[in-house]
């Protein structure tokens, strides 16, 4: 068997697309959605990713701005740029890029976002409302991911869904994604005992542990359908000096075996962007009290 290969970048782009004919609308109404982002400190692939979700962001018809921060920025000077942001009616997502340097603390920065601009869903707010079915803004990423899920599976009900990973920003809150879609959901993680046993009962398999190529095609149950959130930049087997992005699954292997899978990149890089926007969109909807675009919520 080979797997159906899920093309993210494809999909992505019909958000995208869907996101900018909604923002004309909004538009309309007086109003242009704007994002911000922070980033603190100068690592190398957060400047690049910040920079994708720049184009990105004017793409599509809303406002960017963007708050470059030195290193050795003090929390409280970080804070009271996250004060201005959330007072700034043009201001409808604030996301504070991660990691941050080691003298700030995750959690006390994001506490400080106003959750209704929190389009990372990772506050408190959020992740609760999430948890207790309620509106919540949703983790880009996780959001992504069941975006083409759906497409994919359609109705979810009754599946096994297993996740490795268990952080704040992914594992976590698609744990709560798929149990919302009916699935029967297992969080699994570095600890877990007999890792490869768990995963092969999955009929979902989502890799988010950040370690390159360790899901192998012998994980994987026959036809299921394995999404690849990992992105561990190594160097590049054939082109000396030159990197290249690993997911978390052996592609190969796996898609022998899987019914369909997402590659790296191309696969949930894109939606985890499109999402961003679908999400700062949203928030603006909510924020005017517009009617909210459908299909791009969980
Ligand atoms: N507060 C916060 N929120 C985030 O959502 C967040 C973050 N911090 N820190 C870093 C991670 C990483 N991340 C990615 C976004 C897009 C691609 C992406 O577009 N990837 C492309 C390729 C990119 C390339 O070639 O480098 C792909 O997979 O096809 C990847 C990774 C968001 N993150």
């Amino acid at each position: 068997m080979t797997a159906t290969i899920i093309d993210g970048k494809a999909f992505a782009a019909g958000v995208r697309g869907q996101v900018t004919t909604e923002v004309e609308r909004v538009k309309a109404a007086g109003i242009t959605p704007g994002l911000a982002v922070v980033l603190v400190g100068e690592d190398p692939a957060s400047e690049v990713y910040v920079g994708h979700k720049h184009r990105a962001t004017i793409e599509v018809g809303m406002t960017s701005f963007e708050h470059r921060l030195p290193a050795d920025t003090s929390e409280g000077d970080l804070f009271a740029l996250i004060d201005r942001l959330n007072a700034d009616p043009a201001v409808h997502g604030i996301l504070c890029q991660f990691p941050v340097p080691a003298h700030l603390d995750e959690r006390r920065t994001v506490a400080r976002i106003d959750p209704a601009k929190d389009v990372d869903g990772l506050s408190v707010t959020n992740a609760g409302l999430l948890a207790t079915g309620g509106d919540a803004l949703v983790s880009c990423t996780p959001l992504g991911c069941l975006m083409l899920l759906r497409d994919q599976l359609g109705d979810m009900t009754g599946l096994d869904a297993v996740v490795i990973g268990r952080s704040n920003l992914f594992g976590k809150p698609m744990a709560q994604l798929l149990l919302r879609e009916n699935c029967t959901v297992t969080i699994a993680h570095s600890r877990t005992q007999d890792l490869a046993e768990v995963c092969r009962r999955a009929d979902i398999l989502v890799a988010a542990v950040g370690r390159a190529q360790m899901v192998r095609g012998d994980w994987v149950k026959p036809g299921a359908t394995v999404i690849d959130v990992g992105i561990t930049r190594g160097p590049h087997p054939d082109k000396p000096g030159k990197s290249r992005l690993l997911g978390d699954c052996d592609f190969d292997s796996c898609a022998e075996v899987a019914g369909a899978i997402t590659p790296v990149p191309g696969g949930v890089g894109p939606m985890t962007i499109a999402c961003l926007l679908a999400n700062t969109l949203t928030a603006c909807c909510r924020a005017h009290g517009l009617e909210e675009p459908q299909g791009l919520t969980a």
